[in-house]
């Protein structure tokens, strides 16, 4: 079990997902954000699909990996379109996956109908590390453990917990939790939106977290000194409620 006082900033550099989703970027943001990643040294990107080719060549010298997304940011693409969206992004250059589950079909109770669609993406990429993006803070507690199950059966790796653009907010202690012992230890839990400290982080890796979609790393890894609490702080993480808003990237959907 990780303690937020062992976790340090190569753990975290090591498991970061150093993120750029706004939509509308620009070329030359796109080589700032990678020139950032290298200068940081996180181990991977997540980036837009559209922005997939354009990063593998600057890439291709580094360890560094690319993630990006599928039916983003609301899920609401069928499970084709999903599919095919994945496997052209690993044609393109994606290492890993992370696509959005159909709310509605989990807000409904159809279970069979949510591992299917997460089956049909798992089948054209297989090999590939394929996250699921369950949108927990707009799911009961119930609804989470279910989705979390239904993931674990299309063989997902990872339950990922937010888009970072949904308006009922990010990544929180309690969902983490939640997955973690739902999944843990046999799927990777990944928490994104809205982490804004170096407290967050140690927080959330406490809770059971392996991995972090950050778009604020550099601010986080400057934050790692302080001992101030990130549910007291700007980052607007409130711990002990597990709510995170998203003052940065989220709203902009
Ligand atoms: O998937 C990752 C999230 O979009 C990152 O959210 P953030 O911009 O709030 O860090």
């Amino acid at each position: 079990m990780t303690t937020a006082a062992d976790f340090t900033t190569e753990t975290f550099l090591a498991n970061a997902d150093h993120t750029l989703l706004a939509p509308g970027t620009t070329p030359a943001e796109l080589e700032q954000f990678l020139l950032d990643a290298r200068r940081l040294g996180v181990g991977r990107v997540c980036i837009s699909p559209t922005l997939v080719e354009d990063a593998a060549a600057p890439l291709r010298s580094s360890a560094v990996q690319i993630v990006t997304v599928v039916g983003f940011p609301s899920g609401v693409h069928t499970a084709e379109v999903k599919a095919a969206e994945a496997a052209q992004a690993v044609a393109d250059g994606a290492a890993e996956i992370d696509m959005v589950m159909n709310r509605g079909l989990a807000r409904a109770g159809d279970w069979g109908g949510v591992q299917a669609e997460i089956q049909a993406v798992r089948d054209a990429v297989p090999g590939v590390v394929l996250k699921v993006i369950l949108e927990t803070a707009a799911l009961s507690d119930a609804q989470i453990v279910a989705a979390c199950r239904a993931a674990e059966a299309a063989r997902a790796d990872f339950v990922k917990t937010s888009t970072g653009f949904d308006p009922a907010g990010g990544a929180s202690v309690h969902a983490v939790q939640i997955m973690a012992e739902t999944v843990g230890g046999r799927l990777g839990v990944k928490a994104s939106g809205g982490i804004r400290t170096a407290a967050a982080v140690r927080e959330l890796a406490a809770a059971g977290a392996t991995r972090f979609g950050v778009s604020g790393t550099a601010a986080i890894l400057e934050s790692w000194g302080h001992q101030s609490s990130s549910a007291a702080g700007s980052a607007g993480v409130s711990v002990a409620t597990g709510a995170i808003q998203l003052p940065g990237a989220g709203g902009a959907y």
